[in-house]
């Protein structure tokens, strides 16, 4: 069983396959401490309880070729549910891609494209061997880039894995960050990622 929290069609707003039609499955829970700006407050503690079963069937629903599994934090759930989604997942024709702030560990099979989004106040939490495991970095910036480059440097990352998204949870957030943060990724060599149903859709969940 696993503690679900939402599951909805959208398009990919973030990150380097932002723009992609996918369903999104939101499972519940995260280990604290949480980020006090989290914009999915209401993933954070317990969700409806769903079978690997009728989370497939809900899936199936919708024909996307990417499925995202996000929450909260979904490698909580793993060993519960979600090493034998993955694996139903991996044996249909769907593409996984996993959000995740690494603090549960990244698992050596995940058998999907990870997405982490490291935090300042997670590092000393995180394992090395977890992070080797993670495809893509996505960095939240507000302004001061020196822990993103402390982190990058620390563990060795090549630029061309590395996003940085500006922080902020609404579009007038976004707009007055977007324009430094393009810049720092300029000046670094890093990818930029909007926050495209940010931008479009405001603060409304589920999209
Ligand atoms: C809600 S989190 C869920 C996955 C995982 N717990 C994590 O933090 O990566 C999904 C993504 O939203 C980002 N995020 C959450 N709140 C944000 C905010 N206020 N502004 C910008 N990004 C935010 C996270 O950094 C992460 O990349
Ligand atoms: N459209 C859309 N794209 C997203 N990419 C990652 C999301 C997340 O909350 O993990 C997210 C989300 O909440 N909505
Ligand atoms: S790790 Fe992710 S889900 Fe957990 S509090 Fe931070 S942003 Fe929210
Ligand atoms: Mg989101």
């Amino acid at each position: 069983m696993l503690e679900v929290s939402e599951i909805f069609v959208s398009l990919q707003g973030e990150g380097p396959l932002a723009g992609r039609p996918a369903v999104f499955v939101r499972l519940a829970g995260c280990v604290p401490p949480f980020c006090e700006w989290c914009d999915t407050p209401q993933a954070l503690g317990g969700g409806r309880r769903m079978s690997v079963e009728a989370i497939e069937d809900e899936i199936a629903r919708h024909p996307r070729a990417l499925v995202v599994i996000t929450g909260g934090e979904p490698f909580l759930q793993w060993d519960t549910g979600l090493e034998r989604l993955a694996r139903a997942l991996g044996a249909s024709s769907r593409q996984v891609q996993y959000e995740t702030s690494g603090k549960a560990g990244i698992p050596a099979n995940s058998g999907g494209f990870v997405v982490c989004s490291p935090k300042p106040l997670h590092a000393p939490v995180l394992d090395p061997d977890s992070l080797s495991r993670a495809d893509a970095f996505k960095f939240v910036v507000e302004e001061d880039i020196s822990p993103v480059l402390d982190f990058v440097a620390a563990h060795g990352i090549d630029a061309r894995k590395v996003w940085l998204m500006p922080l902020g949870a609404t579009r007038q957030d976004q707009m007055r960050r977007m324009a430094p943060v393009w810049e720092l990724c300029v000046r670094h060599g890093f990818n930029f990622s909007a926050r495209l149903h940010v931008l479009t859709f405001n603060d409304k969940r589920g999209v």
